[in-house]
């Protein structure tokens, strides 16, 4: 079975699918590693562009049927049993991100993006299976064990379980409305 593990960058996309692989026994595969090592894509400022129809096609081709854990914010648009949707308070984006050194405008970019669910909206448009999961406040660990109890009782689909404009007075320092 193939479980993409997606989200906005810096959500913990990468901690929760490896300790998810272990936890499962499932390989571990990173999108990006997987792209460059089938030659495919073209290296874009410090960033591998794909063709997501390209490599759609290997992961069909090269994954389909084996036990994976597909780590990668793409990992919604390629062919998977089920899409893990990780969630995180925009806030916890930004200072990763910020920490990360991303330039200003790139924060806000992903702060916003996680505001108004940009990846959950392609997953649903994608995959019927999908599942939400907030890691805000939580381990690794705990985000582990979450997602393995639900895969256990056979959840497919768990969707609309975070609202962040609840929050949106705490993260417009983040957005570019923020800036002056
Ligand atoms: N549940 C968590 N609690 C605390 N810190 C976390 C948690 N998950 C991840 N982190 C930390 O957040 C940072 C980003 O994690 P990670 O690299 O896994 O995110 P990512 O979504 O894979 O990012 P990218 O898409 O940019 O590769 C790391 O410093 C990681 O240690």
């Amino acid at each position: 079975m193939i479980i993409s593990i997606t989200g906005t960058p810096g959500v913990g996309k990468t901690t929760v699918a490896k300790l998810l692989a272990e936890e499962l026994g499932y390989e571990y595969v990173n999108l990006r590693d997987f792209a460059v090592e089938k030659g495919i894509g073209v290296e874009k400022d410090g960033e591998l562009e794909v063709e997501v129809d390209e490599l759609a096609y290997y992961v069909e081709r090269d994954l389909k049927g084996k036990d994976v854990i597909l780590d990668g914010h793409l990992s919604h648009l390629m062919p998977a049993d089920i899409v893990i949707v990780l969630r995180a308070h925009p806030k916890i984006i930004g200072e990763r991100l910020k920490e990360r050194g991303y330039p200003e405008e790139k924060v806000k970019e992903n702060v916003e993006a996680e505001l108004v669910d940009v990846i959950l909206v392609e997953a649903i448009e994608e995959h019927e299976n999908v599942i939400e999961v907030d890691t805000t406040g939580k381990t690794p660990e705990e985000v582990v064990e979450e997602i393995v109890e639900l895969l256990k009782k056979g959840t497919k689909r768990r969707v609309g379980i975070v609202d962040w404009s609840e929050v949106y007075d705490e993260i417009t320092p983040y957005l570019r409305l923020g800036i002056r």
